[in-house]
């Protein structure tokens, strides 16, 4: 049995009687074997709980239903790093909830594609070998196939990182730099990603699978992605919804700064963050890009 839980008693009531999310995901019919609540206790019953929320949001998050939480299986389903503390959705968790057993799910994949049945493959990361093979069977379906991995560092970095790659994508579209620009810009990031990763302990392997580079192919070339159309939009010097959540805004902040306190050298994430700081502008960032010094690829 899956239950849906969402925090308000209003959108919670609406989707059990609608059958669906209007506002997030129209049209699609929720299936009859889901149930959908507003009650935390529900919590309680569940063996596995996923996280889908905004990424920034997930420490308050634990923190408040602690007691419901801890004890269960939680798989992070967002791709960010906490500005705070610097960590993503599943450090969150093995930190706050010592007897949790944290995991991650993550890929290239958009919710709307996911929904309407649509092939998928992902990465399901969890350091406990048995249930990693429990998830990864429970969480398959004929449409989503799942690859395991025991590197949950390398998962959840992939998904989180590609995220500020995007948006320096997007940009330079939204200039009109062209598309030879954008390849460079996903190859010097996906170099950038890996000397991060590889920094934190991650397998190498795993930024070149799923999540990393499938992950990034998609986010970096498709106007599904908010990420993608949020530097569309700063790059064409047009306005966007601010109530999206794109989620590479903060997590270009928080990686620049692991960039700077641990001595890694991310050129572009950290001039998306100075971006997002008003600290320069687009173009000036580019020309910061071009004119670093020559060296070996
Ligand atoms: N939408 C997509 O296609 C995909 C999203 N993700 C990741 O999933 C995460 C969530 O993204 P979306 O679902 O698109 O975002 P969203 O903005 O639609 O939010 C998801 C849910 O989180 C809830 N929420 C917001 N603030 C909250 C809080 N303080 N406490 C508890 N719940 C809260 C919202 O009410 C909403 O139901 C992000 O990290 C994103 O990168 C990953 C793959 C695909
Ligand atoms: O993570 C995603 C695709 O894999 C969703 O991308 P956005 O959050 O940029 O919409």
């Amino acid at each position: 049995a899956v239950t849906l839980w969402a925090r308000s008693p209003d959108t919670a009531a609406e989707m059990a009687k609608t059958r669906e999310n209007k506002e997030r995901l129209p049209g699609i019919e929720l299936p009859e074997s889901v149930t959908v609540t507003s009650d935390p206790e529900e919590l309680l019953k569940a063996d596995t709980i996923l996280l889908s929320m905004p990424a920034q949001t997930v420490r308050a998050f634990v923190e408040s239903h602690r007691d419901r939480l801890d004890g269960t299986t939680l798989v992070a389903c967002c791709k960010g790093i906490d500005l705070e503390t610097l960590t993503g959705a599943a450090g969150t968790v093995a930190e706050s909830l010592p007897g949790a057993v944290p995991a991650v799910l993550t890929g290239p994949s958009f919710a709307a594609d996911i929904a309407r049945g649509l092939p998928t493959a992902l990465t399901l990361a969890c350091a406990r070998p048995e249930e990693a093979i429990r998830l990864q069977e429970s969480l398959s379906t004929p449409c989503l196939r799942l690859y395991r991995t025991s590197d949950v560092v390398g998962a959840e970095l992939g998904g989180a990182l590609k995220n500020v790659i995007a948006i320096a994508c997007g940009a330079c579209i939204g200039k009109g730099y062209g598309v030879s620009a954008r390849a460079a810009l996903m190859t010097r990031g996906f170099a950038e990603m890996q000397r991060l990763a590889a920094h934190r302990g991650a397998d190498p392997v795993t930024l070149m699978g799923l999540s990393g580079f499938g992950d990034l192919t998609l986010t970096c070339t498709s106007d599904m992605s908010r990420n993608y159309r949020f530097g569309l939009a700063w790059g064409a010097g047009e306005d966007f919804d601010t109530s999206a959540t794109v989620e590479g805004v903060k997590t270009a902040q928080a990686v620049a700064r692991l960039s700077r306190e641990q001595g890694i050298d991310m050129p572009i994430t950290r001039l998306v963050a100075d971006v997002v700081d008003g600290e320069i502008d687009i173009s000036d960032a580019l020309g910061q890009l071009l004119s670093r010094p020559l060296k070996e690829e």
